[in-house]
């Protein structure tokens, strides 16, 4: 389990991730984080795509129901207009910002704000998802959670589509994706 280090003392900013397969528990674990972070009276604002309105158009909603409240946006530059006087920012579902987020990330890093991002490591077809690999490399502490293949029960890493569609963005849950371990995803 992660461990936050203090945010208390000289004041120094961070950028942690949180990165797996669909259903590996991403928001939950950000939404674990996030509540510790309001638990301990710091100041966090939580940011999500706009685009992304599969369960809800404000919440944060993970598979399992649990939610946080956040703020949509379309625009990652948004953030840093937005994040004034806070301690902490939260952003789910990052593979779906723009192609600045990495640069806005480190800013926000650098401003002295700790800085948890969650999103999807990998698209449908196992290709590195939109910014991800960037903010990856970027970033201070790496968390990659697994789900269980639906096919054979063990670790999965991959989303497989079950859905003729060659589109990189189709959002969707369990009646579009399932996750599946490296095996049964490529037979
Ligand atoms: N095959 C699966 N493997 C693991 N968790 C699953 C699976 N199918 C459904 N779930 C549910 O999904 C939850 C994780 O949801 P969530 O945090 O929204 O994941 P993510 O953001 O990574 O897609 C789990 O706690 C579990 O209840
Ligand atoms: C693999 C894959 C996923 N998506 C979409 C489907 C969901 O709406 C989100 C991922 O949500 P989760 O919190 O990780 O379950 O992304 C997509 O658009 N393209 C893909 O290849
Ligand atoms: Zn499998």
């Amino acid at each position: 389990m992660f461990i936050e280090p203090s945010l208390r003392g000289e004041r120094r900013g961070w950028i942690e991730v949180i990165c797996g397969s669909m259903f590996s528990g991403k928001t939950e674990e950000l939404i674990r984080r996030l509540k510790r972070v309001k638990i301990a009276n710091l100041k966090v604002e939580i940011f999500k795509p706009a685009v992304d309105i599969r369960y809800d158009e404000i919440n944060i909603v993970s598979h399992d129901t649990n939610a946080i409240l956040s703020t949509p946006i379309d625009n990652s530059q948004k953030i840093l207009l937005l994040a004034q006087d806070v301690d902490v920012i939260g952003i789910d579902e990052a593979q779906f910002f723009d192609n600045e987020l990495p640069n806005v990330c480190d800013e926000l890093a650098y401003r002295g704000i700790r800085v948890i991002v969650a999103g999807l490591d990998m698209d449908y077809t196992g290709k590195p998802f939109g910014q991800m690999p960037f903010i990856l490399a970027k970033a201070d502490y790496v968390t990659k959670l697994h789900a269980i293949c639906v096919v054979c029960g063990h670790i999965a890493n991959y989303s497989y589509r079950k859905i003729p569609n060659d589109d990189q963005v189709m959002l969707g849950a369990t009646d579009v994706y399932e996750p599946r371990c490296r095996i049964c995803y490529n037979k």
